[in-house]
């Protein structure tokens, strides 16, 4: 698959981690950096990630941050983003499975390596369940007037 992949400095520890797993895993990874420890703003690297994803160009998107709260809220003012912050492999099945979830989100400063690998494994191996979990996304892609 291919994958968009973005960190602020607080996140990049991490994104290296997940970049080295998802290129063994033989994704193909569009990283919109940070690329060095270099102070940055999460919104840049949130939107850039978030139009890549809601463009077609990938089919999930990665951001990390400190806590992965920042980049989540500037994803999902992009149509058709679904970005969320993962702790754990439980919530990564059920996102993907009852929200179609299409961005992942982590916190480097809250979550281990390996907690977050094995989430993104789990993120990008789970279908979306559709029927019922359908009429409910359509709902949130409706503007409320
Ligand atoms: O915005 C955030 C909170 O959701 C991110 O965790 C950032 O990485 C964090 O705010 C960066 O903080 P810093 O003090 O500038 O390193």
């Amino acid at each position: 698959m291919i994958i968009a992949l973005g960190s602020d400095h607080a996140g990049l520890p991490l994104k290296r981690a997940i970049l080295s797993a998802l290129e063994a895993q033989g994704h193909a990874v569009l990283d919109a950096g940070t690329h060095d420890e270099a102070s940055v703003d999460y919104p840049d690297f949130a939107h850039e990630v978030a139009a890549k994803v809601a463009a077609g160009e990938a089919a999930f998107g990665v951001l990390v941050c400190g806590s992965g709260i920042g980049m989540s809220i500037a994803a999902n003012r992009h149509p058709a983003i679904r970005a969320v912050v993962l702790h754990n492999s439980t919530e990564a099945r059920l996102t993907r499975a009852h929200n179609d979830a299409n961005i992942a989100c982590f916190g480097a400063r809250t979550t281990g390596v390996e907690v977050a690998l094995d989430a993104l494994a789990t993120f990008l191996g789970t279908p979306f369940e559709g029927g019922r979990h359908e009429r409910r996304i359509a709902k949130i892609e409706t503007a409320l007037t």
